[in-house]
């Protein structure tokens, strides 16, 4: 469902040219997951950018369910995100001006694609019962990496990207908030590419992948 074929991406410096990535050849099956592994500046972020469309390739190509990202507009791309791309980063984006269940419910808003049964249960499997109207403030980090792993999942996206979902949170929130993720994840039976770097973290992952030098290795999961 996700694919990456050859794909290079260098960074114009002031020191010159910088290449990332040399050749990136990624497959990520139905309902696969995928930890994405490598050392501080190997490339894991730009990865993930170019997966989600919001960066571009200097080569190579890069489809999602066989759409080729490269041959979308600007508009087509977004639409993609919006409809079959859940997004979770470190620092959680919720919207500081909106209730817990309006920021829920953001993302299925602007896709179309509400279903407030489905919102319910997430309200109820994020363990935000009783939290609709308050704002995100007043919740903890986990609860608030819980809020935003639930909008990213209330459009039921095909494919979930998560950048380092639990490196702002303290050991404990961290176990918990990833095993809601890959809780949601199996019942929704959506692909996951996570960047990560704690072994603890991938472990329970499908497979493990790191980036070294630009390209990729399989590691035993
Ligand atoms: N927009 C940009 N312009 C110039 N250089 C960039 C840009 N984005 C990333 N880089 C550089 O590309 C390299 C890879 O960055 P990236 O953020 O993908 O690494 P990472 O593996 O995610 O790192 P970390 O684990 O520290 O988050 C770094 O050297 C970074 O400085």
């Amino acid at each position: 469902m996700l694919s990456l074929r050859q794909v290079h991406k260098a960074f114009s410096t002031p020191q010159g040219e910088l290449p990332v990535l040399n050749g990136i050849d990624l497959s990520l099956d139905e309902g696969e997951s995928l930890a994405l592994m490598g050392e501080s500046g190997s490339g894991k972020s730009t990865l993930l950018h170019l997966a989600a469309g919001l960066d571009v390739p200097d080569q190579g190509s890069i489809k999602i369910d066989g759409q080729n990202l490269a041959q979308l507009d600007d508009a087509a791309r977004a639409q993609l995100r919006c409809h079959q791309l859940g997004l979770v980063f470190q620092q959680f984006h919720l919207v500081p001006s909106l209730k817990v269940i309006d920021n829920l419910r953001l993302q299925a808003r602007l896709a179309q694609r509400e279903d407030p049964e489905w919102t319910n249960h997430l309200i109820h499997r994020l363990g935000l019962s009783g939290r609709e109207s308050v704002y995100p403030e007043q919740l903890s980090g986990g609860q608030q990496q819980r809020l935003a792993i639930g909008r990213a999942l209330a459009v039921r996206p095909r494919l979930l990207l998560a950048d380092e979902p639990t490196g702002n949170l303290d050991e404990q929130s961290a176990d918990t908030v990833l095993g809601l993720l890959l809780e949601l994840v199996a019942e929704t039976r959506c692909a996951l590419l996570m960047v990560t770097h704690s072994a603890r973290v991938a472990a329970p992952l499908d497979r493990l992948v790191r980036l070294k030098r630009g390209h990729l290795q399989d590691e035993p999961a």
